[in-house]
Formats: C-alpha cells, structure tokens, sequence
C-alpha cells in the first residue's frame, strides 16, 4: 500500500471484565453445522480470534472451512452453537455483528463495466452505511488503486482486480478481514504484493483471518494457525510454538568413508545411514531441545565428539527444521 494513513479505523480493544485478558474479537462457541444432506460439516466448534492478529485457517478439502467463515458471516445458518462478533451475537443481533466483517471472496462478481470508484462506494451502501468519499478515497489510494478509480472492472489486471476485492470489503470500515484464499492461482509476485497489503491492513489495527491452501503463506503471514479437518478444530496454536513443538530437526553428515553400520557406541542416538552409508542423520524434536543456543549447542556438540571418538570423519554437515507443511501433512495424515 503505498500511504500511512490507516484504511480503517477500528474501535479501541475491548477487555474483559478481569481488565487481564482482551476480550477475543469474534468467539466460536459449540458450533455445529448438519447440512440438509445429513452431513455434518461441523462438529461442535470453540474458536476465539483475538484481536488484531493474522489467523490462518488451515485444513485440507472439504475439512468444513467455508462453512466455518460462512456462518460466522451470517451466510449460512449454524444448527447449534453461538458466535459473538465484537460482542454482538451474530444471529440475534445479525446487522451489528455482520456491520465489524469484510469479506473478500475470491472472485469478483460485481459487473464487470462498472468503475473501481462505483463499485467500491456502492459496497459501503450495502451496509446501511452514509457515503463517505474520503474514505473511499483512503481505501483506494491505500490499495494502490486510485490511479485506476475511473476504470471499469474488465479492464484491469488480475492483481487489481484481487485489490478491488480488499477495498470492496473495506468499504464499510470493518474491523475484522476474511480473506478466503486470498492468494490462490496468482504468480509469485502478486502474491508477495497482496502479502504485503495484509501486512499493513493488520498494522492498521484490523483482525485478519484467511484460509488458504499455501501452507508456506500461512508459514510466512499468520501470528496463529488453527487447523481444522474433518469439521473439527484440530490444533490452534502460535505459528512459532507451534513450529518450535512439532518441528523436527534433522542433522546431516556427509561422511568421508561409508559406514556399513552406525557403530554401537553409537547405538543411543537416534542415527541412521543413508545413501550407502556415506550419509549420517540425526533426527530430534525441536521442542526436546533445550530452548536457548547455548544449550543446544552443547547436545550437538557432544554428539560430534562421540561421533568422532567413534572414528568416523565427516566432510561436511547441515541441519534443517521441518517446514509449516511437514508439521501440517503430519498432523492431518495422523488423523485420518
Ligand atoms: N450445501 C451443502 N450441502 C451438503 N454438504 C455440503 C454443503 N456445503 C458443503 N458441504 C460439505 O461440507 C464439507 C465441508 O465443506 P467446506 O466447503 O466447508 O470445506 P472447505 O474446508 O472449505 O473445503 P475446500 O478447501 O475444498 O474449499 C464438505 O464435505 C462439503 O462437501
């Protein structure tokens, strides 16, 4: 986005009546949705998104995220449970709640030889909401889009189409953003681009929650991951935490002998050979790990002088993490 100047402006954060803990910004309380089909997409779901975080939802097809989203925006009807947007529940006081959410779907239905400026106010009109053209205006140049605020929607380009899709949302000065799968079937530098849009968007103080299959974008934007498969919240944690306790750390030794056996002196370590034994890897939980460098520094190192003690010379080592996606694959692999 190219200037400071917040695109919205969303109230102050609540408390609780503790004055501890903010109170969470939309909370999910035993939410099940059974289609008419008999299907049950949802089975009882908790979720709190707090306040002014970027949550990435996670899962795999058909895991019930839509249907999460969609309830929580008054789309679809829950068949049990309760959802409090900013405090207003969503289906008692459905203009209030629904009034705190822009929703970014991902395709642009509005007519395609309307104007950018057109189409973005008419959104704000939507929700009952008095024209406001400086604020229009604040959405659009923070979009990059006010240069093309006369232009019809067909003639512009993908990336500026997906930004027409932010600003519309925008338009009514929400404090919460949906972005369902904000980034699918864009190249690589669109997607860097959008990634910085929602950067700013939460700098601005705006709750974000996206779904998305790219596990690296959820890797690389989200402050919490909850992943969700088979209609069931499966895991909600801080990406880091999450990274630090699930992440597997490997230690690899490119050996400058093959071994045709790890050596019993050996034997305690979790060692095995590869690539016709001229490889050695080590494996370990991050989170078994003692937390600071120093720590760690001292289990690898006297795994080093054991392995050297043993006779075995190396010409070269690495170590790697697992990745967002191993930990992900894992997690839902281990449920089915
Ligand atoms: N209207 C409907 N009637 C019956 N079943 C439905 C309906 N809508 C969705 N479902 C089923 O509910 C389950 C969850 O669907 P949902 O669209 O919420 O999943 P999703 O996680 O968003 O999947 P995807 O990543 O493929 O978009 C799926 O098995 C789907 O087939």
């Amino acid at each position: 986005m190219s200037q400071q100047t917040p695109a919205i402006s969303p109230s102050s954060a609540s408390q609780t009546a503790q004055g501890t803990e903010p109170s969470p910004v939309i909370a999910v309380s035993a939410l099940a949705k059974r289609y008419d089909s008999g299907f049950e997409a949802l089975k009882r779901i908790d979720l709190d998104i707090r306040r002014g975080e970027i949550f990435a939802l996670l899962g795999p097809n058909g895991a019930g995220k839509t249907t999460l989203i969609s309830i929580i925006c008054g789309l679809v009807n829950a068949t049990a449970g309760k959802v409090l947007v900013d405090g207003h529940d969503n289906v008692t006081d459905y203009r209030a709640a629904r009034a705190k959410i822009g929703l970014v779907p991902q395709e642009l239905t509005s007519d395609a030889f309307e104007t950018v400026w057109n189409t973005v106010r008419f959104s704000r009109g939507l929700f009952g909401k008095r024209p406001d053209n400086s604020h229009i205006e604040r959405v659009l140049k923070s979009l990059s889009l006010w240069e093309k605020r006369s232009n019809k929607l067909i003639q512009l380009s993908g990336g500026m189409k997906r930004r027409v899709l932010i600003a519309k949302a925008l338009a009514h000065e929400p404090q919460i953003l949906f972005l369902d799968e904000p980034t699918a079937g864009v190249d690589v530098e669109l997607r860097r681009d959008m990634w910085e849009v929602v950067r700013e968007l939460r700098a601005s103080g705006v709750t974000i929650i996206l779904t998305t299959h790219y596990i690296e974008e959820a890797e690389e934007m989200a402050d919490r991951i909850g992943v969700i498969n088979r209609g069931e919240i499966v895991l909600v944690k801080e990406k880091r935490e999450l990274m630090r306790q699930l992440g597997r750390k490997q230690l690899t030794l490119h050996l400058q002998k093959p071994l045709a056996s790890v050596p019993p002196a050996l034997s305690h370590y979790p060692l095995t050979l590869a690539e016709d034994g001229s490889v050695l890897i080590y494996t370990y939980d991050a989170a078994s790990e003692p937390a600071t460098d120093s720590g760690e520094h001292v289990s690898i190192s006297k795994l080093l002088n054991d392995i050297e003690d043993a006779g075995i010379r190396f010409k070269d080592l690495h170590t790697e993490q697992s990745s967002l996606e191993d930990i992900f694959v894992n997690l839902v692999r281990e449920r089915q």
